[in-house]
């Protein structure tokens, strides 16, 4: 679905050369859900508008459903449905008739148009709103209209830039219902930005995380929490002598990469820790250093992004969940 090589974009800023994106290779295949998370000015939006036609690339190329961006942009615009930061409906216009108006710039009929604007007002929950100005909707019901008029045309692939920024928690998590329903119901292959570590590690199948430009890590949540950040054990000993025996007992199992001590406290960085766990309290007990507590945290997709980078993604200016 999108197939981009060596993806780059370069801008000029008074002068000065700011590589925005700097060359990525990206393969997203059909019902795919991915996640695109950076920190700001990582270059997730330049990603999106060269990979939705609004953009010209610097170099390198990219074909998204089946054509490419920089020669075949109306048939990739045909293709596909984008959903920028900003709303994309008029403040007084009704949602029924803003649906309405973009079925019949897509060419259907009056009678195909009324059944496509049912059914995209059923998809996300728009009935209620049908007749109220979308400049009175709230931020939540605003973005589902935008989905619904990015969805007019079947995409085949949908792309959303940030489209839960600015919701609260309660908003965010009812969009994402939504979502995942269209995704489920339409089988949309869907790609989106967010600044949301928690949504991109609950919901997205599949998490891209860019930094200055290129793409440091790619794959399940789940496979890069446990591959490159490590579950965290920590321990408390009834002395310091206990702790550093513990402490040199996990460094001799195979799947720890990393033992501390502070204190009475031992903190171990291992693969899989919830496995781990019972076999190192087993040696434990053996060597006569017992636990006193023990606690196992999964990484978050914050601490991944601290081992590929040195920095915490919350360290820029990324705004605060
Ligand atoms: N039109 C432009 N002219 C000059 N520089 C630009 C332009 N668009 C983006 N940039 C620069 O390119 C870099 C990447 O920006 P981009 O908007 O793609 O990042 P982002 O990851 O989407 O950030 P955010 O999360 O804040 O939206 C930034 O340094 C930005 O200042």
């Amino acid at each position: 679905m999108i197939h981009a090589r060596q993806l780059a974009r370069t801008f000029q800023v008074k002068g000065e050369r700011v590589e925005a994106v700097r060359g990525i290779d990206l393969d997203v295949e059909p019902g795919e859900l991915v996640a695109f998370l950076g920190p700001n000015g990582a270059g997730k939006s330049t990603s999106l508008r060269m990979l939705t036609t609004l953009l010209p690339p610097t170099s390198g190329t990219a074909l998204v459903a089946g054509h490419d961006v920089t020669h075949e942009g109306a048939r990739v615009r045909q293709r596909i449905g984008y959903i920028g930061q900003g709303s994309g409906s008029g403040e007084y216009m009704l949602p029924r008739d803003e649906l309405m108006t973009q079925c019949r710039a897509y060419g259907l009929s009056r009678t195909e148009a009324v059944r496509r604007t049912g059914e995209l007002m059923a998809m996300l929950d728009l009935e209620s709103l049908a007749t109220r100005p979308a400049g009175t909707l709230s931020g939540g019901q605003r973005r589902r209209l935008d989905i619904a008029l990015g969805m007019v045309h079947r995409p085949a692939l949908l792309f959303l830039d940030e489209p839960s920024t600015g919701l609260d928690p309660q908003n965010r998590a009812h969009l994402w219902e939504h979502i995942l329903r269209l995704r489920r119901e339409s089988g949309t292959t869907l790609f989106l930005t967010t600044h949301y570590l928690d949504e991109a590690d609950a919901m997205a199948e599949r998490v891209i995380i860019v930094d200055r430009g290129a793409i440091v890590a790619d794959d399940t949540a789940e496979n890069l929490k446990a591959q490159l950040a490590g579950d965290l054990i920590t321990l408390t000993l009834a002395d310091t002598d206990h702790a550093g025996t513990a402490a040199a007992i996990a460094s001799r199992m195979p799947s720890v990469s990393e033992a501390t001590v502070d204190g009475t406290t031992v903190r171990v960085r291992a693969t899989w820790g919830v496995a781990v766990l019972p076999e190192y309290l087993r040696a434990l007990d053996t060597s006569a250093a017992p636990a006193l507590t023990a606690e196992v945290r999964t990484p978050t997709l914050d601490d991944v992004f601290l081992a590929l980078t040195g920095r915490r993604l919350r360290d820029g200016d990324a705004p605060e969940e």
